[in-house]
């Protein structure tokens, strides 16, 4: 953290290059994430964000972005107007904009009713961070929203039917733009050849894997007669149609996915734990990119000097070893912001961060290792390129937000030094000459 002295963090002169990240970019970034009413009229940021496609530095630019989580798809969908009702949500179809650095992550939950799809998916969603919209659930909270839809989807569900795909992707669509997350659990669709291409028709969007739980009937008709929610379809008459669409509409999905190489079959008669045990190890690339992600995106605020995202992705008792803390512990964030606070008087000098080797190793559910060798591109106040190489490590750990969600922290961390490099300079004899690489 402490090479943010020299590095002098985020210049005005990027703010320049790269146009649209001004001295407001953090807001412009917390805007949309947070409140989601971004005005897409915007010409300067529309303008500027072309223009920095375009430049030379795209390529940095487009990692910026992601790393930024700028270009999220969540945001894409913030930016349109959440709409109130599915009525609404007719006028806005096919609207989910997917942006270009980070799609969606869609995974689909199938099973027969009773499988234990809802049951397992609220354990993938405290774990992973994923939102879980249930198809069932939906179509649920339209009926009792008294939309002009209610008593024809009342009607399907009672005889054990599948309601038309358009009026299930439009409340998913919908649910999606209005989650303000990109990773998804879809519960119970595609229930049928129907919903599956409308959902990739009108979203455009594939789901990395589909879950599939098998289990028998005897087994399923135990559970949901013990369920005891209130359902209409709860009753045997109801459950056995249900079994009936399920076997002839549902199961020629689950073999469409399968002949993709994307289906997960999953043991469902087993004890709960024993399902999500088996499900976790699905999860683990994810929960290894975002970890990566976040550590790009930590690198890239330390380099643009921005100490809100900062603040953000570290614990308050951040601890850490740096070259600049002479072999001392440093606690807490003040030793960093000082940092930050001071790049604010260099606004002439900047730099970019790259991440070479990196390994992430998880330490059980909650804790996580980051390695990695960081490069440095940086000028110096007399505008000499350098470049460091630095070998980090970060610990990771989940720990839950004021609002009770699991998210990662930033724990600890530990810098090596580095050898400096000037590519455009001539080696001096004696001390510099040994230290450049
Ligand atoms: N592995 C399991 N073993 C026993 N009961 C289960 C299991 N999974 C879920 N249940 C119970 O069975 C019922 C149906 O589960 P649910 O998750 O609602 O199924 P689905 O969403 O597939 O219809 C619920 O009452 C739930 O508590
Ligand atoms: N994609 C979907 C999902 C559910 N439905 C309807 C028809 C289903 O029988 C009911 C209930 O579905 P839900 O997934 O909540 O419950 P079960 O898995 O059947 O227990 O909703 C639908 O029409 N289309």
């Amino acid at each position: 953290m402490a090479s943010l002295f020299t590095r002098s963090l985020r210049t005005t002169c990027r703010h320049r290059s790269l146009g649209f990240l001004s001295s407001s970019s953090p807001t412009w970034f917390n805007y949309r994430h947070c409140e989601g009413k971004f005005d897409t009229s915007n010409k300067h940021e529309e303008r500027d964000t072309s223009s920095f496609k375009s430049s030379k530095s795209a390529c940095y630019s487009t990692w910026y972005l992601a790393a930024a989580g700028i270009c999220s798809f969540s945001s894409a969908m913030l930016l349109e107007s959440s709409c109130s009702s599915l009525e609404e949500a007719d006028k806005e179809s096919g609207q989910i904009q997917q942006n270009d650095v980070r799609t969606p992550r869609v995974v689909f939950v199938l099973g027969g009713p009773g499988s234990g799809k809802g049951t397992q998916c609220s354990k993938i969603v405290k774990n992973y961070g994923f939102t879980h919209l249930s198809a069932g659930d939906l179509l649920r909270a339209e009926i009792r929203s008294g939309s002009q839809y209610g008593a024809m989807i009342q009607n399907t569900i009672k005889e054990g039917k599948i309601v038309p795909s358009e009026v299930t992707v439009k409340l998913l669509q919908k649910a999606m733009k209005e989650s303000g997350n990109d990773n998804f659990l879809i519960d119970g669709f595609p229930r049928n050849e129907e919903n599956r291409a409308a959902f990739e028709t009108v979203t455009g969007i594939e789901p990395e894997f589909v879950i599939f739980f098998d289990c028998t009937e005897e087994e399923m008709e135990r559970r949901i007669m013990n369920r005891n929610q209130g359902r209409a379809d709860d009753n045997i008459d109801t459950i056995r149609k249900r079994f009936k669409v399920f076997v002839e509409s549902s199961l020629p999905v689950v073999e469409f996915y399968k002949e993709r190489g994307k289906l997960q079959k999953i043991d469902a008669t087993r004890d709960i734990e024993d399902i999500f045990k088996s499900l976790k190890p699905l999860f683990t690339p994810f929960v290894e990119e975002d970890l990566l992600r976040l550590t790009k995106e930590l690198l890239q605020c330390i380099d643009v000097g921005d100490y809100a995202v900062y603040k953000r992705l570290c614990d308050p008792a951040l601890t850490a070893f740096e070259p600049e803390s002479h072999g001392h512990l440093v606690e807490g964030l003040a030793f960093h912001k000082f940092y930050f606070d001071i790049g604010r008087m260099f606004p002439a000098l900047s730099s970019q961060s790259q991440i070479s080797s990196p390994k992430v190793t998880l330490v059980g559910d909650d804790a996580a290792l980051v390695t990695y060798t960081r490069l440095r591109q940086s000028t110096t106040m007399d505008g000499v390129p350098s470049v460091e190489a630095f070998n980090e490590t970060r610990v990771w750990e989940r720990k839950p937000d004021s609002g009770g969600m699991l998210v990662w922290k930033n724990v600890h961390f530990h810098r090596s030094k580095s050898p400096r490099h000037r590519p455009y300079r001539k080696a001096k004899k004696g001390k510099d000459a040994r230290k450049g690489c």
